[in-house]
C-alpha cells in the first residue's frame, strides 16, 4: 500500500508546527523521518493516524482519502507503534495485544480461534510469547514496547507509523525490531533519532528541519555531512566498513578531529 502525504499544515496554539510537508512511501517501502528534537516529527505522524488534524493536506492509502475515512477503516489499513505507550493498563499483554484486533470486529463481537492464533504469532514475533498472562503495566518499558508492537501487528494492516519505535529497546532489541518491521510486507513511515539505524534500515529518508522537509532520497545520498552538520550542527564523518561493507556515520568533536 502507498502512503502519500501531500501538503500538510499543522498549527497548535497558534504555531506552525508542521510546514507544507509532502512525503511519499511506495508500496513496501520503509521510509525514514529524521531531524532535531522538537522539528515536528511526531506532530506530523498524529496527523498521518488521526491523532491530530492537519489545518490544511491530505493523506492517502493508495488512492483512498484516510482522513475522510471511518477511524475503523482507517485502523485496518494502518496500525501506530507511538512514542509514549506507559499507559497504566490494568489488562495482561495477551489482552492488550488482542486491543490489535478491534477493527477487523463488530462492537461485542467475541474473540474467534483465529484471532487468538494472531495474537499468539505476533507476541512470538517479538519474543513476548512467555509474557502473556503477565500484566502489561508491570512491564519493563523496554518490555512494553515490544508487546505494543505485536499489538500492532496483530492488528493486521498494510501500513506501519513508527514514532521512535526504539525507544527504551536495548541495542540487540533495536536491530531485531527493525529488522521484524522491515522484513514484513508492510509499508513503514517511521521517525528515528539513531541516524545510522536510518542508514541501516531505511529505503528513503526525510529530513525534517524547523517542520519543514529540507532533504530528502537514499540515505547514503540524502544523508550527508554538510546536511547532518547543517541541520543538527553537529560534525560528522562518512565511513564504510571494510568487512560489511556497511555505510555508516562517525559523529566528531565540535573542534577536534578525531572519532569518537
Ligand atoms: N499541544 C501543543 N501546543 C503547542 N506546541 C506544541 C504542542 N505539541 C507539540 N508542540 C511543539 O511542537 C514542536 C514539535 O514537537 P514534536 O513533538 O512534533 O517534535 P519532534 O520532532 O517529534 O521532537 P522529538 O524528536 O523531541 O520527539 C515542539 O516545539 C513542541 O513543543
Amino acid at each position: 500500500m502507498k502512503l502519500t502525504c501531500e501538503n500538510i499544515n499543522v498549527t497548535l496554539d497558534d504555531k506552525e508546527i508542521v510546514k507544507s510537508l509532502t512525503l511519499h512511501a511506495a508500496d513496501n517501502a520503509f521510509v525514514g523521518i529524521v531531524g532535531p528534537n522538537g522539528c515536528g516529527k511526531s506532530t506530523f505522524l498524529k496527523t498521518v493516524y488521526r491523532v491530530l488534524k492537519p489545518k490544511a493536506g491530505t493523506v492517502f492509502l493508495d488512492d483512498a482519502n484516510a482522513l475522510k475515512m471511518s477511524y475503523r477503516q482507517s485502523a485496518q489499513k494502518l496500525a501506530v507503534v507511538a512514542q509514549h505507550n506507559h499507559q497504566d493498563f490494568d489488562f495482561t499483554v495477551g489482552e492488550v495485544v488482542m486491543m490489535g484486533r478491534a477493527p477487523h470486529k463488530r462492537a461485542l463481537e467475541r474473540d474467534h480461534a483465529e484471532d487468538f492464533r494472531i495474537v499468539n504469532d505476533a507476541l512470538d514475533r517479538v519474543q513476548m510469547g512467555t509474557f502473556k498472562e503477565r500484566l502489561f503495566a508491570s512491564l519493563s518499558g523496554g518490555e512494553q514496547q515490544r508487546v505494543i508492537l505485536a499489538r500492532a501487528l496483530a492488528q493486521k494492516t498494510q501500513c506501519l507509523i513508527l514514532d521512535e519505535p526504539t525507544n527504551h529497546l536495548d541495542i540487540k532489541y533495536q536491530l531485531q525490531m527493525l529488522e521484524l518491521v522491515k522484513s514484513m510486507k508492510m509499508t513503514v513511515v517511521a521517525a528515528i533519532h539513531d541516524l545510522n539505524l536510518a542508514m541501516m534500515y531505511c529505503d528513503y529518508v526525510y529530513i525534517m528541519d524547523a517542520g519543514r522537509i529540507v532533504g530528502h532520497g537514499k540515505p547514503e545520498d540524502a544523508l550527508t555531512e554538510a546536511m547532518i552538520e547543517k541541520v543538527y550542527g553537529v560534525r560528522v564523518k562518512h565511513m564504510t566498513d571494510p568487512e560489511s561493507g556497511c555505510r555508516m556515520l562517525a559523529f566528531l568533536p565540535s573542534n577536534k578531529t578525531h572519532i569518537i
